[in-house]
C-alpha cells in the first residue's frame, strides 16, 4: 500500500453556537498514502472544509487524532504547527489568496523565504515553477492583471515550489469555468505525480473527483464511502487524451503561422 502519510482516527468536531451544537464531523477514520491524489467530495455543509482544516492543523478537533508522517498534529503548539506547515505542506485556495502588491514571480518565491533560500535561488526556482504552469510570459504581472485561471496557476506554482510532501487544496476550481478547471486539475495532477507528492482536494464537483486516486464521499459529517482507483486508470482516461488534444492545438498553431 505504500507509505502512510496522513492518518485520521475517530475524528469529531462539534461547533457550539450559543446553546446550540453543530456536529460538523461525526466520527471520521481515514488513511492517505504517499503520492495519492485524494478528493473529499460532498455537498455544501457536509463537513469537507472542516476536515481539511483539521488535517492541516488550522482547527483543533473536539475528539480524535490526526497523524501526519506519524506525528500527532493535534497536540502541537501553534508555533510547532506553523513550522511543520512551512516544512511539509502547501496550500491552494478557491480565491487564490495571492498578495496583490506582489508580482507573480514574487508570490511564487514567497514560501522559499521561510525555507532559507537566497534571493537568487528563490527567483530561479520561482521562474522554473511559473514555466511549469505555463506562465513564462507573466513573471512581472500582478494578480489583478491576470485571469482567474492564470491566478490559480500562480497559486499552484506557489504551493509546489518548496516541494512540500502534502498539498491541501480547498475548492481549487470553485471560481473557474469548466475548461479552466480541467486545465488546473491537469496541471496539479502532473506536478504532484512528478515528485510523488500527496494532494488532498476538497470539492463539491464530481468532475474534479475524476482526477483522484481516492474519492472520499462525505455527507452530514460522516464518510459514506471511499472509492479507490488505479493510478494508470486516471492517466489513460483523463490525462493522456487531454495531452493529445493539447498537442494537436500546438500543431494547428504551427501550421497556421
Ligand atoms: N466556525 C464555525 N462555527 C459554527 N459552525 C460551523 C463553523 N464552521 C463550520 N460550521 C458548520 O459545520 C458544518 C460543516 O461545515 P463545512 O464548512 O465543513 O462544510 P463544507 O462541506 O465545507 O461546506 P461548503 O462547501 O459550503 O464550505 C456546517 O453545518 C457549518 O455550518
Amino acid at each position: 500500500m505504500g507509505e502512510l502519510i496522513i492518518e485520521v482516527k475517530d475524528l469529531r468536531k462539534v461547533y457550539k453556537i450559543g446553546s446550540e451544537k453543530v456536529v460538523a464531523l461525526n466520527k471520521i477514520n481515514l488513511s492517505i498514502y504517499k503520492g495519492e491524489i485524494c478528493c473529499i467530495l460532498g455537498t455544501s455543509g457536509s463537513g469537507k472544509s472542516t476536515l481539511l482544516n483539521m488535517m492541516a492543523g488550522l482547527e483543533k478537533p473536539t475528539k480524535g487524532s490526526i497523524e501526519i508522517k506519524s506525528v500527532g498534529i493535534e497536540k502541537m503548539t501553534e508555533k510547532q504547527l506553523a513550522r511543520f506547515r512551512q516544512k511539509h505542506i502547501g496550500f491552494i485556495f478557491q480565491s487564490y489568496n495571492l498578495l496583490g502588491a506582489l508580482t507573480a514571480l514574487e508570490n511564487v518565491a514567497m514560501p522559499l523565504i521561510f525555507r532559507g533560500f537566497s534571493k537568487i535561488n528563490r527567483e530561479k526556482l520561482a521562474r522554473k515553477y511559473l514555466n511549469m504552469v505555463g506562465l513564462k510570459d507573466r513573471y512581472k504581472h500582478r494578480p489583478t492583471q491576470m485571469s482567474g485561471g492564470q491566478q490559480q496557476r500562480v497559486g499552484i506554482a506557489r504551493a509546489f515550489v518548496g516541494t512540500p510532501e502534502i498539498i491541501f487544496a480547498d475548492e481549487p476550481t470553485g471560481n473557474l469555468d469548466t475548461k479552466t478547471s480541467i486545465e488546473v486539475m491537469h496541471i496539479m495532477w502532473k506536478m504532484a505525480r512528478e515528485k510523488q507528492q500527496t494532494i488532498v482536494i476538497v470539492t463539491h464537483d464530481p468532475e474534479v473527483a475524476l482526477y483522484a486516486d481516492k474519492v472520499i464521499h462525505i455527507r452530514d459529517g460522516d464518510i459514506q464511502k471511499i472509492d479507490n482507483r488505479e493510478n494508470d486508470d486516471v492517466y489513460e482516461k483523463y490525462i493522456l487524451p487531454y495531452e493529445v488534444q493539447y498537442d494537436e492545438h500546438l500543431e494547428d498553431a504551427k501550421v497556421s503561422t
